[in-house]
């Protein structure tokens, strides 16, 4: 089928398809260490991308469009995956996305691969972590990508809801894989849950994600038992 819009920058795609070889490669040599047991998977794990993978990034890249987000915030870069895709829409949408990673390793990693893919000058990369970083925005926060270390996720999404605007979205990676989270990411649901205006839904798409929508408050509304969505 004949393509409407522009095809991607060369530079954006390649590095992209470089990522997505590496990320196979480390795989396999996950797989390999979590069937060695023992703490070889834990001594290792912090060099791995552990990327969303090309389903969700996509997503991200649609969601960050279709909002016309301007203001995005990634928590959990990696050596730039996501960052990439989320980096690709805000320069169409003429925005910018902040994106944190604390570890020094994987942020230089990160900042070569998004100048490499001509995505530098609208991304700024951050290592100082949500609870600081967030509250220095100067206006409100369109999109969240939680993707970084589970037991950080209730913090971070304290520290990204007051900025983040009425019918901004939170997206949260890995709810549903892998299983040895899932007590912390049980925790997480039932604090989203219990956040008065917000409105959540997991998505089956690749490791699962959950989509978290601020709701709007309309003035004169009050709500209360029994008054519905
Ligand atoms: C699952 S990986 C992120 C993958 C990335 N989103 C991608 O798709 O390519 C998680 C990353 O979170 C980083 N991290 C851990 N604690 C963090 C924190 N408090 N704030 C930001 N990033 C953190 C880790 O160093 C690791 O690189």
């Amino acid at each position: 089928m004949r393509r409407l819009l522009p095809e991607p920058d060369p530079r954006f795609t390649a590095v992209l398809t470089e990522l997505e070889e590496r990320s196979l490669k480390e795989q396999r040599e996950l797989e390999a260490l979590r069937a060695q047991g023992g703490t070889a998977l834990r001594e290792r794990a912090g060099s791995f991308m552990l990327d969303v993978g090309p389903d969700v990034g996509q997503f991200l890249n649609s969601l960050v469009r279709a909002m016309a987000a301007r203001t995005v915030v990634e928590v959990g870069g990696s050596v730039g995956y996501s960052t990439l895709w989320l980096a690709e829409a805000v320069r169409a949408t003429g925005g910018r996305l902040h994106s944190i990673e604390v570890d020094p390793g994987k942020q230089a990693e990160q900042r070569e691969n998004v100048t490499r893919a001509g995505l530098a000058d609208v991304v700024e990369l951050t290592a100082l972590e949500a609870p600081a970083f967030v509250p220095t925005l100067a206006g409100p926060v369109d999109l969240v990508l939680l993707d970084h270390w589970k037991e950080l996720y209730v913090r971070d999404f304290d520290a990204c809801w007051p900025a983040l605007r009425p019918g901004g979205l939170v997206v949260a990676d890995n709810i549903l894989v892998p299983k040895k989270n899932a007590e912390v990411i049980a925790a997480y649901r039932r604090h989203v849950g219990g956040v008065p205006d917000a409105q959540s839904q997991v998505l089956d798409i690749n490791d699962g994600v959950e989509f978290t929508v601020k709701r709007e408050v309309r003035p004169g509304v009050r709500r209360g038992p029994g008054s519905g969505p």
